[in-house]
């Protein structure tokens, strides 16, 4: 759907406080004069507690810098970001999230436990209950046998559990996710989409996962806001109806190709509407 035909954005009502994530009419440009660009116009949508909500678009149409103003890493030029009712920088303060990149960016030379306790030592927690905290979270990640390899003797996909057992370190309400998996070949990615929907299940944890891929969406996320770019708008929001129980099988379903389908059309739509190719 085009600018001129902006799609319905299904938005179910939910009382403020409920909302983790409040991002609310923001702009964002850079540069100025002949160099300026406005990579976000206007961008309205919330994540509520325990949601797993993707963040949809072709390159360049404004997901990094989205998920960047939610992790204070990037101030709007104007609008509103709240998370869990506060300024992003008091949340940040507060640990109310953690985030993982696409380069899981470990330190070389400690180990993977030490990777894992980084935040806790930094915070001055005792050895003890780094100790405890990195068990329990290398066992959630599958990595327990791992703990004293050094990040250069695991493969891209173990590396990228490290870093999302380090996010969770110190036990945040909110996981931030700039694609994770986009590095990792298609049984890794595929491998780790269900441990993290697992993840989810066993922490009850919140999420906002960027990604540019329609069935990375589908598989893990309750609502996928799909962006367009030039700017970067909110195209349109969906809602995933497929079974809260995920499993590898699901991608075979009718309902699975379906939702692709819906998907992918929004792009066409975006492509036909503007003359270029939509999404790469
Ligand atoms: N620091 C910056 N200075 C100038 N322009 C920027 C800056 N950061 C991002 N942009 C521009 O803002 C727009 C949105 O960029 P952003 O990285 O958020 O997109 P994206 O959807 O995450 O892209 P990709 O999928 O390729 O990572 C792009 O046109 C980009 O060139």
């Amino acid at each position: 759907m085009t600018s001129q035909s902006p799609a319905p954005i299904h938005q179910a009502v939910i009382p403020s406080a409920n909302k983790l994530i409040d991002v609310d009419h923001v702009s964002v440009v850079f540069g100025s004069g002949s160099q300026q660009v406005t990579a976000l116009s206007s961008v309205t949508f919330h994540v509520a507690s325990n949601e797993f909500v993707s963040l949809l678009g072709p390159s360049g149409c404004g997901k990094s810098t989205l998920l960047r103003l939610v992790a204070d890493l990037l101030q709007p030029t104007t609008g509103s970001v709240r998370v869990a009712e506060q300024e992003p920088r008091r949340a940040r303060m507060q640990r109310q999230f953690g985030i993982v990149f696409q380069t899981p960016a470990l330190f070389d030379w400690r180990t993977i436990r030490r990777n894992v306790e980084l935040p806790l030592e930094l915070l001055g927690t005792p050895r003890k209950e780094c100790r405890r905290i990195s068990d329990e979270l290398l066992e959630l990640v599958g990595l327990t046998r791992f703990a004293d390899h050094y990040p250069w003797q695991l493969s891209g996909g173990m590396q990228q559990r490290v870093s999302i057992a380090r996010a969770l370190a110190l036990d945040p309400p909110l996981l931030l996710m700039d694609e994770p998996f986009s590095a990792l070949d298609e049984f890794t990615k595929e491998k780790l989409q269900l441990e993290l929907l697992q993840i989810k299940r066993s922490t009850g944890k919140t999420f906002l996962f960027v990604t540019h891929s329609i069935p990375e969406a589908i598989f893990l996320s309750d609502r996928i806001i799909v962006l367009s770019a030039h700017p970067g708008q909110v195209h349109s929001i969906h809602n995933v109806h497929l079974p809260a129980e995920r499993q590898s099988e699901l991608r075979e379903t009718e309902a699975f190709y379906q939702m692709i389908t819906t998907i992918r059309n929004c792009f066409h739509e975006e492509r036909d509407a503007s003359n270029v190719p939509a999404f790469g």
